[in-house]
């Protein structure tokens, strides 16, 4: 099917009110949909059918899910003409940063009392749209960052959400499974050779420890790269590559989920510590953001899960973005201000001509 036509099938079915998610995969010119034919509002706890999964950050076993029973399925290839992104500027708003670097201060002050090693902390950004078109959303949002996992998921009852994220939770094909450990944050200036200070290789060794440790139980053979610099739009992370064969037996879709989500790239280290604190602290609900999605093929024993960064929902003629970085002992509160000020324009590029 042409783009065009699959843009058409999808506002019509949001104008019905009905639920759906349309993706594509990182680096693949095949955009798919699940149109829902009725409104209702799955959930799953075993990741055990085919559809599209969204859980949340605070995932306890059960998460929103769009059958492929129930659904319409549709592709279409993308064509090859890029959108192009310009840098939107963001008034600064004195009183928000100031709580932001006060938040990111006691986080510090946290770690240096030796309660934790990585909290990740973020905030929400909200920014009104004057004229919302899904159809721009969808040309742009999917024109736009190749490499990445992008993804719309509209439900009426939990609004539409919008990403395109740079990181893996896990891809399952069969018995072999890919992660990835990112984290390190800097800003892309027309090179990817870039070097990175020692703060940024501990917390990703820290993140690459953590992930490859929750994954000994259920795997038989583990290969780690080394790190290397990894482009995602107008930023540059560290990522190493985590791959593998699973147990046979041991290693359900739910039970990889479950051990690996949330990652200290998106929680912290220790785990429960980091995640008290951020409930106690951050001071907003995440929702989604942070949480996982993709697709489940299969029945479980092929899926792509991605981890729901650079993304917003977009409720009411407002688009909600959420941002954060992962804060260790070497973290300066301004810097990891403008870090997230950076990770805004991701999703702020998409949105330009809705402003
Ligand atoms: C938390 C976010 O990103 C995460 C934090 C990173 C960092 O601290 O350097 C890098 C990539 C992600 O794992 C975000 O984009 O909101």
């Amino acid at each position: 099917m042409d783009f065009n036509l699959l843009t058409e099938k999808i506002e019509k079915h949001f104008e019905e009110g009905l639920p759906f998610v349309v993706y594509s995969l990182p680096n693949q010119k095949i955009v798919s949909a699940l149109l829902q034919k009725n409104p209702e509002l799955s959930t799953i706890s075993e990741l055990t059918d085919n559809g599209f999964v969204l859980a949340p950050f605070e995932y306890n076993d059960s998460a929103y899910f769009i059958p492929e029973n129930d659904s319409e399925i549709v592709s279409a290839e993308l064509s090859e003409n890029t959108i192009e992104l310009t840098p939107v500027p963001v008034a600064e708003n004195a009183s928000e940063r100031k709580t932001y670097l006060e938040k990111v201060q006691k986080t510090i002050d946290n770690i240096k009392r030796r309660r934790a090693t990585k909290i990740v902390i973020s905030r929400p950004k909200d920014f009104p749209l004057s004229n919302f078109s899904l159809k721009q959303l969808l040309e742009r949002l999917f024109g736009a960052y190749p490499l990445a996992f992008r993804y719309i998921w509209y439900h009426p009852q939990t609004g539409m959400w919008c990403g395109a994220t740079p990181e893996t939770l896990v891809r399952v094909e069969t018995d072999s499974f890919k992660t990835m450990a990112l984290a390190g944050t800097q800003s892309f200036c027309n090179s990817e050779k870039v070097s990175w200070g020692p703060k940024e290789l501990d917390e990703q060794q820290m993140v690459t420890d953590s992930i490859t440790n929750s994954l000994q139980r259920v795997t038989s053979v583990l290969k780690v790269s080394n790190p290397y610099t990894y482009r995602a739009g107008s930023l540059l992370h560290l990522r190493t590559d985590i791959t593998g064969i699973l147990k046979r037996g041991k290693a359900t879709l739910t039970k990889i989920a479950a051990a690996l989500h949330p990652t200290p790239a998106v929680c912290g280290s220790p785990q429960k510590f980091a995640k008290e604190f951020i409930l106690q602290n951050e001071g907003y609900n995440r929702e989604f953001y942070t949480g996982f999605l993709g697709p489940v093929n299969e029945n479980g024993a092929s899926a792509s899960l991605m981890v729901n960064l650079r993304c917003m929902k977009i409720e009411n003629n407002t688009a909600r973005i959420f941002v954060g970085g992962g804060i260790t002992i070497g973290s300066q509160p301004a810097d990891e201000w403008q870090e997230t000020q950076n990770k805004m324009q991701t999703m702020l590029q998409v949105l330009a001509p809705m402003l």
